[in-house]
C-alpha cells in the first residue's frame, strides 16, 4: 500500500446478503422486506433532514440517527462490520501494530457514525435552442451533490441503478462511477487521511444529475470516531503533516466553512505548495 494515493473501492455486498437485500435501493422507494415503505419509518426517526440548495446541490437527505426498522439496523450493523473489516486490512498494509487502531474507533458506543439517504429528482428535460423537434430533447445536467470529500474516517455507499457519482482523479478529472445496486462504492473521508498521514487521501466526489426519468436515490454509511477522540497521525510517518485534533473540533470546523472546502487545510502542519488533495 506504499503509494496509494486514494481509495475508491468497488466491493460485492453478498456478504451482507441479508441485510442488504432486505432494504432494495429500487427507485420508487426503499422499500424494507417487511412490506414497509421507508417513508413510514422516517415517521419514527426523522431527526435530521437537510437539502441542498445553489452550489452545493438538489439534493434532500434523510439521517438516520436513531434504530428505526430492524432492516435499517441490520444494514448499519452490517455496513459498518465491512467497514471495521476494511479499515483493518488498511492499518494491516500499513503495518501498524495495533490492527483495529481505526475500526474500533467507529465500534465504539460512542461513536459519531450516522446513516444517510438521499434523494435526487430527475432532471428536467430541457428543450434545443436551435432544433425545437422533441427528438432533440435532452436532459440537462444539475449539480445533485456538489464537489467535496467526506470528513468521516469512512464512508459506505450504495445507490439505485441511476447515474450520477463522479469522483475526481490527481489530474482533476471528473470520472463517473457506474452505478450498480449489487455494489458498495468505499470513500476514504478526511479522518482516515489525518490518521495516516496523508497515505490515504479522501476521495472528492459529487453527484451531476442527468436522468430526466428516474430519481437517483444512495444511502451512505459514514463511519466515524467519538466526537471526543482524537485524530492524530501515526507516528511512525514522517514528516508528521496534520496536527492532533478532536472529531468534535474537526465538525465545528467543517461547519464553519462550505461544502467544497479542503477542511484539512486548517490543521496542516506545514505548507505543501503542489497537491491540493493535502
Ligand atoms: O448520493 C450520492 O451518490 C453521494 C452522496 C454523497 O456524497 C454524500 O452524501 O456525502
Ligand atoms: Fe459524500
Amino acid at each position: 500500500m506504499g503509494e496509494l494515493e486514494y481509495l475508491l473501492l468497488q466491493t460485492n455486498p453478498h456478504s451482507i446478503s441479508q441485510a442488504s437485500n432486505s432494504i432494495s435501493a429500487n427507485p420508487a422507494s426503499f422499500r424494507v422486506r417487511d412490506g414497509h415503505d421507508l417513508a413510514v419509518v422516517f415517521l419514527y426517526v426523522r431527526i435530521g433532514i437537510g437539502t441542498g440548495t445553489g452550489t452545493e446541490g438538489i439534493f434532500t437527505n434523510y439521517y438516520l440517527y436513531l434504530f428505526c426498522s430492524c432492516a435499517v439496523n441490520d444494514y448499519i450493523q452490517s455496513v459498518r462490520g465491512l467497514a471495521c473489516e476494511i479499515l483493518d486490512l488498511v492499518a494491516e498494509g500499513l503495518w501498524v501494530p495495533d490492527k483495529s487502531v481505526f475500526s474500533s474507533l467507529i465500534r465504539d458506543v460512542q461513536s459519531d457514525s450516522c446513516f444517510r439517504l438521499n434523494h435526487y429528482p430527475p432532471a428536467p428535460m430541457t428543450l434545443n435552442k436551435w432544433d425545437p423537434s422533441p427528438s432533440l430533447n435532452t436532459a440537462s445536467s444539475r449539480v445533485g451533490f456538489g464537489e467535496h470529500s467526506d470528513p468521516q474516517i469512512l464512508t459506505i455507499l450504495r445507490s439505485n441503478d441511476v447515474e450520477g457519482l463522479q469522483i475526481c482523479t490527481h489530474d482533476e478529472l471528473w470520472v463517473p462511477v457506474p452505478p450498480d445496486p449489487n455494489q458498495f462504492c468505499v470513500f476514504v473521508g478526511d479522518a482516515l487521511q489525518a490518521m495516516t498521514n496523508g497515505r490515504f487521501v479522501s476521495a472528492r466526489h459529487r453527484v451531476l444529475i442527468t436522468n430526466s426519468v428516474k430519481s437517483r436515490m444512495s444511502m451512505m454509511y459514514f463511519g466515524a470516531p467519538p466526537l471526543n477522540a482524537w485524530i492524530s497521525p501515526l507516528p511512525d510517518h514522517k514528516p508528521i503533516l496534520y496536527k492532533s485534533f478532536t472529531w468534535g473540533e474537526f465538525k465545528k470546523a467543517a461547519y464553519s466553512l462550505r461544502l467544497g472546502d479542503y477542511r484539512l487545510n486548517l490543521f496542516k502542519t506545514r505548507t505543501i505548495d503542489k497537491a491540493p488533495w493535502y
